[in-house]
């Protein structure tokens, strides 16, 4: 609540520059370990994208690992998510849950992170782009039609489960 009241002295909200400038920009292994003595709960590391930040997160006690390149929104030269989740899960073999996110439209794309070493697969502007359109219903719809989309897929691809889709071989992924 203290952190919230900063930005709204006397009920009045500062600019987004004004808190991207002020927030902590370089976050270390300390900062993990911190916030997960503090609250207790279970930290996932998100933005991982290389084999040496896995070692890192895991190091300073993540309890998961969340790939994302946070939709593409912040470093456009820096490497696509789904380029690096195989070797992202390569490096975790296992450790942890992984969850990836970033650029996942349609259930094709879910089966394809889910075949590329995630446990979990998130969205975050479809479900925004569906609020926007159609409030909790729109929201819904944008599940429903990922969901019918993944199955039809599963069955394209001879997969009855998820754990048969984490299975898969797909051409280009060497983590299995
Ligand atoms: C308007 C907006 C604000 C976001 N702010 C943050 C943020 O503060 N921190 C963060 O880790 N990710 C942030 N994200 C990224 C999302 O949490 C998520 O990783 C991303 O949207 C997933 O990609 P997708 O939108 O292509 O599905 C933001 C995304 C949007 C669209």
């Amino acid at each position: 609540m203290p952190i919230v009241q900063e930005y709204l002295p006397q009920g009045i909200g500062k600019s987004m520059n004004y808190v991207y400038g002020s927030a902590k920009q370089k976050l270390s292994a300390k900062d993990v370990e911190f916030i997960a003595s503090y609250s207790g709960l279970p930290v996932y590391v998100k933005g991982v994208q290389s084999a040496l930040d896995v070692e890192r997160a895991l190091d300073a006690g993540a309890a998961g690992i969340w790939v994302s390149n946070h939709g593409g929104r912040q470093l456009d030269g820096g490497p696509a998510a789904f380029d690096s989740l195989q070797y992202v899960a390569k490096a975790v073999n296992q450790r942890v849950p992984i969850v990836y996110d970033s650029g996942i439209r349609r259930g094709q794309h879910v089966f394809k992170a889910l075949a590329s070493g995630a446990d979990l697969v998130a969205i975050g502007r479809p479900a925004i782009y569906g609020l926007a359109l159609g409030g909790s219903r729109g929201v819904e719809q944008v599940f429903n039609k990922l969901t019918e989309e993944l199955k039809m897929v599963m069955q394209l691809a001879g997969t009855q489960t998820i754990e048969d889709v984490k299975r898969y071989q797909l051409r280009d992924n060497n983590f299995l």
